[in-house]
C-alpha cells in the first residue's frame, strides 16, 4: 500500500498543503491524479509517495481519518523532471506563492494539473509502405513506388484514388495508420543569408565561449549586431548537442525572433509564448519535452522550458520590464535563468543598448562579465537627435501636438519616400471623457481611474476591469447632453496625421490594431512592404524593429514616462527613447530622431539624445544612492487588499508595526493608498520596504502571510512582491 502526497489546484493559501490519498500501485512523483475532494471530483498533482506496511484500518486508527483512494491517474509520465520540480519549490518559497501556482506558471495550459485536457494531439491519417511485392497491377506498383519515395505522406496528399489505396491496404502492402501532426504555429517566409561577424562581434563570442558557465551583460547599442551574436552563439551549443534557450520580451517581438532563428535553425527551434493557440502551445512544449528540439524562443514564461543539458540561455532587451511576472508568483526571468544556468553549468547572455540599472552595476562590479558593443554595423553612425521644448512651441503660438521642427521632418521624409516612425507615449494618456458644462469626467465605478473613449466602438471602457458603456447621451450629474475627449489616443492621431500631411498613410501599431493572431506581424509586413510611409505606435513599436527605410523617429511626448510615480520613471524614459531612436537610420541613409518635451533639460532626455548609456548610469545611480533605491537596496511591496474600507487601514498599520518590530536595518514606507485605491470594487494600501539583509524581513513577510492569507482568511489578502516594478 502507499500514501500518496496530492497538491489540489486551489489558489488560495490555505491549501499550500498536501493532501493524503491511498493507492495499491506505486506512482510516480509528478504526475496528475483524479482524486475526490469533497463533494468534488479533482485533478491533484502527486507530490510524493511512500510505502507503507500498514492496512488501511491500522493507518486509520493511526491518523484518525477515513482515507479515499486514488481514483485514477492521468499522466504516464512526471509533467515535469527533477529540476524542475525542485525549481517550483524554490520558486513558492522565493515569491512567497503557493507551490501549486508556481506549478501553474511553469506548464502550458493544457498540462496544468487543474486542467482537464480540452485540447489534445491532432493526427492524421498516413500512408506506410509494408511490403511491396505482392503489387499486381502496374497502377499499383507506380503507386507503391511512389509511396517508398515519400514515407509517411499523409493520406489527402496521395496522389491516387482511394480505392486503389484500399486495395493496396487489403493485399497487406501498406497500411493507413494515425499519426500525430504538430501545429506550426509559424512557417517560414525569408531564406536565410549567410553573415560573418565582425571582429568586435566575433571578440564577443570568443569571450562567452570561453567562460562557461558565467553571467555576461552584452551591452550593444542598437543596430550593433547583438542577434547575430546570439545566433553564433546558439549555433555553436547546438553543434555540441547542447540546448539554448532564447527569451524575448514583449509578444509582438517574438515573432521577429523566431523567424530569425528560423531561418538560421530551421525546426530545430520551438515557440512559446502567450500568443500561440492552445493547441500549439501543447505541441511545442511536447516537441521540447522529447527533446525533437534543441532551441527554445519564448517570452517570458519560456525559462521554464522542459530543456534538458541547456548549454546558454539568452535574454534579450535584458531591462524590459515585461520580464518580470505581475501575477503569482511575482518572478524575475533573469532570476530563474541564473538558478536553471546554475543546475546546468550553462552560460547566461543578458543583451541590451541599455542594460537595467542592476544589471549594469553588477557587471562594473565584476559579478557579471561585461561585453561591448559601442557601434553600429559597418561603422553606421548612429541618428542625430533633435530636442524640441514644447513650452518654446507655445510661446509661439503652436498649440498641436506637433511641433514646427517635427512637422517639416515628417514632410520632408515623406517627399523623399523614406519612412517615418511615430511614438505615442500612452501611459495614462488615453481619451476620456469630460461634461463641458458641469466638469464632470466619467469613471469606472468599480476602480478609481477614468473611463476611456474607444470611439469607433461608440463605447466607454474601464481598463482595469471590464466595464463599459456606450458612450453616453447625458451628463449623469447636470443633464447636459456637450461632451469632450479630452486627450490624444493613437486612433486619433492617425485622423489628424492623414489631414496634416500630403501623401501620409498611417499604420497604426497598438494593443487594439495587434489584437488578431500574428496581427503584429501582418502589420509590420505591409510597413515593411511600404503600404504605409508612417508606423505609428505606442511603447511597442520602440524595441527590435529593423526598417532600412526608416531615417525619421518622432517622440510625441517624451514626458508621460518621466511623471509617473516610480523611482524608475527616468531609467524606463531614457531606455525608451534610446530604444525608438535606434529604430532611425538603420540602412544606408542618414538617420534622424526628434524628442518633443517640456523637461529639455532633464538628463534622461539629454543623455538620450547623445546616446550616452554611461552619463546616465552614473548620474542615476547618485539619485539611487541618495533616495536609497536599488541597486542600493533591495524593495519588496506589500500589498493589503479588501472589500472592506473600514479594516484595511488599521491592517495595513499592524502589518508595518509587526515589520519594524521583526526586521532589522529596513526603511518602511507608507502604509499609503496605493495609485489606484479602489480596483475592481477592492480597496488597496501599500507599504514598501527597503532592505540589505534579506533573511529577517523574508522571514517576518512569511509569518505576516500565514497569518493573514491562512488563518484569517477572506478578511484581507497581503501580496508581497519582491523587486517590484510596478506600484498602481
Ligand atoms: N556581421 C555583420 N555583417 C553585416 N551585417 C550585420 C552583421 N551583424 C548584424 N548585421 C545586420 O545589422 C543589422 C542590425 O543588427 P541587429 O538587429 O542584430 O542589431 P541589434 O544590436 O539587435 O539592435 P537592436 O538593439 O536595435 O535590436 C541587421 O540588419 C543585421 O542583419
Ligand atoms: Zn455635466
Ligand atoms: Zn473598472
Amino acid at each position: 500500500m502507499y500514501i500518496v502526497k496530492v497538491l489540489v489546484e486551489h489558489p488560495v493559501h490555505s491549501l499550500d498543503t498536501t493532501f493524503d490519498y491511498l493507492s495499491h500501485e506505486p506512482l510516480l512523483k509528478g504526475i496528475r491524479v483524479w482524486i475526490r475532494f469533497g463533494y468534488q471530483k479533482i485533478i491533484g498533482y502527486v507530490e510524493s509517495i511512500e510505502e507503507t506496511v500498514l492496512s488501511q484500518e491500522e493507518l486509520e486508527k493511526q491518523v484518525g481519518f477515513h482515507y479515499q483512494y486514488i481514483i485514477d491517474v492521468i499522466d504516464e509520465e512526471p509533467l515535469l523532471n527533477e529540476e524542475l520540480q525542485d525549481l517550483a519549490n524554490q520558486l513558492s518559497r522565493m515569491t512567497l506563492s503557493p507551490r501549486i501556482s508556481c506549478l501553474q506558471a511553469m506548464l502550458p495550459t493544457q498540462l496544468k494539473p487543474a486542467s482537464h485536457q480540452a485540447v489534445g494531439m491532432k493526427t492524421q491519417l498516413c500512408v506506410e509502405v509494408i511490403m511491396d511485392q505482392s503489387a499486381k497491377t502496374v497502377k499499383q506498383q507506380e503507386c507503391l513506388s511512389f509511396l517508398k519515395k515519400h514515407p509517411d505522406i499523409p493520406l489527402k496528399e496521395v496522389p491516387y484514388s482511394r480505392a486503389l489505396l484500399k486495395n493496396l491496404e487489403k493485399q497487406g502492402c501498406i497500411q493507413i495508420i494515425e499519426k500525430e501532426v504538430y501545429r506550426q504555429p509559424f512557417s517560414m517566409t525569408h531564406q536565410a543569408k549567410h553573415i560573418q561577424l565582425t571582429v568586435q562581434q566575433q571578440k564577443v563570442v570568443d569571450g562567452i565561449l570561453s567562460h562557461q558557465g558565467r553571467v555576461a551583460l552584452l551591452h550593444g547599442v542598437t543596430g550593433s549586431g547583438k542577434t547575430e551574436v546570439y545566433l553564433t552563439l546558439a549555433a555553436h551549443y547546438l553543434k555540441n548537442n547542447q540546448a539554448v534557450m532564447m527569451l524575448v520580451p514583449e509578444i509582438s517581438l517574438t515573432p521577429m525572433m523566431v523567424e530569425v532563428f528560423r531561418e538560421r535553425f530551421g525546426d530545430q527551434v520551438a515557440i512559446l509564448h502567450s500568443r500561440l493557440s492552445q493547441g500549439e502551445k501543447y505541441d511545442e512544449y511536447r516537441r521540447i519535452k522529447r527533446q525533437e528540439v534543441k532551441i527554445v524562443v519564448g517570452a517570458r514564461s519560456a525559462v521554464f522550458a522542459p530543456l534538458e543539458n541547456i548549454g546558454i540561455i539568452i535574454l534579450d532587451e535584458e531591462h524590459d520590464p515585461s520580464y518580470k511576472q505581475e501575477s503569482k508568483p511575482r518572478y524575475l526571468t533573469s532570476q530563474i535563468a541564473k538558478i536553471r544556468a546554475k543546475t546546468h553549468h550553462a552560460s547566461v547572455v543578458l543583451g541590451s543598448a541599455t542594460p537595467s540599472l542592476e544589471s549594469y552595476a553588477r557587471a562594473l562590479k565584476g559579478i557579471y562579465d561585461l561585453y561591448e558593443l559601442p557601434d553600429r554595423i559597418n561603422q553606421k553612425p548612429l541618428p542625430h537627435v533633435e530636442i524640441v521644448d514644447m513650452i518654446q512651441q507655445t510661446r509661439q503660438h503652436n498649440y498641436s501636438l506637433f511641433s514646427i521642427p517635427m512637422k517639416q521632418s515628417i514632410q520632408t521624409t515623406i517627399d523623399k519616400g523614406e519612412q517615418v516612425i511615430l511614438l505615442l507615449n500612452k501611459r495614462g494618456y488615453a481619451t476620456y471623457v469630460q461634461c463641458q458644462d458641469c466638469g464632470e469626467v466619467l469613471k469606472c465605478p468599480h476602480c478609481d481611474v477614468t473611463l476611456t473613449d474607444h470611439r469607433s466602438e461608440h463605447k466607454l471602457k474601464c481598463h482595469y476591469c471590464e466595464y463599459m458603456i456606450d458612450y453616453p447621451r447625458v451628463c449623469p450629474h447636470c443633464g447636459s447632453t456637450h461632451f469632450k475627449s479630452i486627450g490624444y489616443g493613437t486612433q486619433k492621431i492617425e485622423e489628424e496625421i492623414e489631414k496634416l500631411f500630403h501623401g501620409a498613410k498611417v499604420l497604426r501599431y497598438d494593443v487594439d490594431t495587434t489584437r488578431q493572431k500574428n496581427g503584429h506581424l501582418k502589420l509590420l509586413e505591409k510597413f515593411r512592404n511600404k503600404e504605409a510611409n508612417i508606423l505609428l505606435g505606442t511603447q511597442m513599436i520602440a524595441k527590435g524593429l529593423d526598417f532600412e527605410d526608416v531615417t525619421f523617429v518622432g517622440v510625441l511626448n517624451a514626458d508621460l514616462s518621466l511623471n509617473v510615480p516610480d523611482f524608475r520613471a527616468s531609467e524606463r524614459t531614457f531606455q525608451l527613447l534610446c530604444q525608438v531612436s535606434g529604430r532611425s537610420g538603420r540602412g544606408q541613409k542618414q538617420g534622424h530622431v526628434i524628442i518633443q518635451t517640456y523637461n529639455p533639460d532633464h538628463y534622461a532626455i539629454t543623455c538620450a539624445a547623445k546616446h550616452d548609456y554611461v552619463s546616465f548610469f552614473h548620474q542615476e545611480m547618485k539619485y539611487r544612492q541618495v533616495a536609497k533605491y536599488p541597486p542600493y537596496c533591495h524593495m519588496v511591496s506589500i500589498l493589503i487588499q479588501s472589500k472592506q474600507e473600514k479594516w484595511i487601514h488599521q491592517v495595513a498599520m499592524d502589518v508595518k508595526n509587526y515589520l519594524q518590530t521583526h526586521s532589522h536595518q529596513t526603511i518602511i514606507l507608507g502604509p499609503a493608498k496605493s495609485t489606484i485605491y479602489k480596483m475592481q470594487d477592492i480597496y488597496r494600501e501599500r507599504i514598501l520596504v527597503k532592505f540589505l539583509n534579506s533573511k529577517d524581513i523574508y522571514e517576518a513577510l512569511n509569518n505576516i502571510n500565514d497569518y493573514y492569507n491562512k488563518q484569517q482568511k477572506g478578511k484581507v489578502r497581503i501580496v508581497c512582491d519582491f523587486n517590484p516594478y510596478s506600484q498602481i
